[in-house]
Order: structure tokens, then C-alpha cells, then sequence
């Protein structure tokens, strides 16, 4: 199936789950995340701020941030499809809908980050296969941006069982996860060298 239709196909599912159980599956998902090795020494998390039914991510933002973590989240630039990263400290009085409906720092609490701080990236997408990659919503702003971090850092992909599909073709410039974290399992991503 081509990019496309996968994407169509994987977002309608996606709608269809309920509110307790996307609350339900994500917090297990976080519970996960917390019992990795990568997550217990990450001191620079960059984390998405969820929308459209994606894995919630308030909960580990929360917790992060109580055990004294620090917590990067993206603002996207339209203009050229870059991440810009921005330190968050308070997820319940910083945030404001953004471009795409997306929740961004409001700007007076726009404190920028040099993306080489980052020590965790938890990367959200539309699809993903057992070797890490990864379809998104078209725009290339994760291939882009993890295109200038280090191989070393973790990249962890927060999806539901329903986003994980046989085989997704790789693009050029695609650049794989590490990891996917379901509700059901962490897939460590295999790739045949
Ligand atoms: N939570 C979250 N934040 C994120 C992403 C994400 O996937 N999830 N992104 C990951 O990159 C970036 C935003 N990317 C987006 C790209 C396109 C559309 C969008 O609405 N596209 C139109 C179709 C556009 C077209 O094809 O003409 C749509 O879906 O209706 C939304 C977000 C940055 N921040
Ligand atoms: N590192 C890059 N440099 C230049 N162009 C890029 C880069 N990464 C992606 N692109 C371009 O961005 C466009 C969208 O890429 P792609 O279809 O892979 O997005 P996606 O992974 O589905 O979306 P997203 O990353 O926004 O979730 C493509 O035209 C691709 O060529």
C-alpha cells in the first residue's frame, strides 16, 4: 500500500479509539517509557505535545518534570518546516493551540534550546514498522530535525498497537526510531545492516 493510503487507513482507526482508552493505553505507555534504562538517565527530554488522538504525553511530561527533569517541546516553523525547541516548565500555565491546533508555549514563555542538550527524543507519528520508521503527517518537520542530532541519542516513538504496520518503505530522508513503545510491548527496532 502506498504512503498515502497507509496513512488514511492507520489515522481512521486511530479516530475510532474512545477517550478511556487512549487515556488508559497512553498512561501505560508512559508506565513503560518509565521503567526504560534510556528514560532513567535522560536529563533533556524532548517531547511532543500530543494531539489528534496521538499517545498522550501530559502525564510523562508531568513526571518528568516533578523528578527534576528538563522538558524541551517543539514550535513548528511553517515557513520552512523546521523545530524550533523551547524549555517548558509548567504544562498546565505556558500552553496555548498553535499552528495545526497544536498546543506551543505562549510566547513569554518561549525559552529556546539548543537541540545538542537533548539526551531523549519521544517522536510521535501516524504509522510505524518493526525496524523504526515511520510515516507522519507529510510535513518532514522529525526528518528534518533529527537529520542534525547525533546518532547516540535515543529516539523513541510513543504509537498504539493499531499504528504498527508490516513494512513501511523508506524515503531518503527518512530517519528511523530506535524504539516504538506500545501498549502491548517496546519494540527495540531491528535493522538488517
Ligand atoms: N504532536 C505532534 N506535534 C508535531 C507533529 C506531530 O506529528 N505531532 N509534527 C510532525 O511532523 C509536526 C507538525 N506536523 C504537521 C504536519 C501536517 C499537518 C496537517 O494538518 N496536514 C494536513 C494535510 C496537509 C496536506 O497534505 O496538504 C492535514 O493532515 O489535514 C499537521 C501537523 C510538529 N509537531
Ligand atoms: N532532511 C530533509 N531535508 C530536506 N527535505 C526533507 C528532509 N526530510 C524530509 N524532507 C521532505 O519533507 C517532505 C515530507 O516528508 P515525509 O513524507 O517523509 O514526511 P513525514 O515523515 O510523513 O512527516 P513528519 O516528519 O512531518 O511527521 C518530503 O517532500 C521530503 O522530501
Amino acid at each position: 500500500m502506498d504512503k498515502k493510503n497507509l496513512r488514511a487507513e492507520i489515522l481512521e482507526k486511530r479516530k475510532n479509539i474512545s477517550r478511556e482508552e487512549l487515556e488508559k493505553k497512553s498512561s501505560s505507555i508512559a508506565k513503560s517509557l518509565f521503567s526504560t534504562d534510556y528514560y532513567k538517565r535522560s536529563n533533556y527530554i524532548m517531547a511532543y505535545i500530543d494531539f489528534r488522538n496521538e499517545v498522550k504525553t501530559e502525564e510523562i511530561i508531568k513526571t518528568a518534570l516533578k523528578e527534576g527533569k528538563n522538558v524541551v517541546i517543539p514550535i513548528s516553523v511553517v515557513e520552512n518546516k523546521q523545530l524550533i525547541l523551547s524549555q517548558l516548565f509548567d504544562y498546565d500555565k505556558e500552553l496555548e493551540a498553535s499552528t495545526y491546533g497544536i498546543l506551543e508555549p505562549k510566547s513569554e514563555f518561549v525559552r529556546e534550546i539548543h537541540p545538542e542538550l537533548i539526551d531523549l527524543i519521544l517522536v510521535p507519528g501516524v504509522a510505524f514498522d518493526r525496524r523504526g520508521y515511520r510515516i507522519g503527517y507529510g510535513g518532514g518537520y522529525y526528518d528534518r530535525f533529527l537529520s542534525k542530532i547525533h546518532k547516540s541519542v535515543p529516539k523513541v516513538a510513543l504509537a498504539f498497537n493499531i499504528q504498527i504496520t508490516h513494512h513501511i518503505k523508506e524515503g531518503k530522508y527518512d530517519i528511523p526510531v530506535d524504539y516504538v513503545i506500545t501498549e502491548d510491548e517496546i519494540i527495540k527496532a531491528k535493522r538488517i545492516p
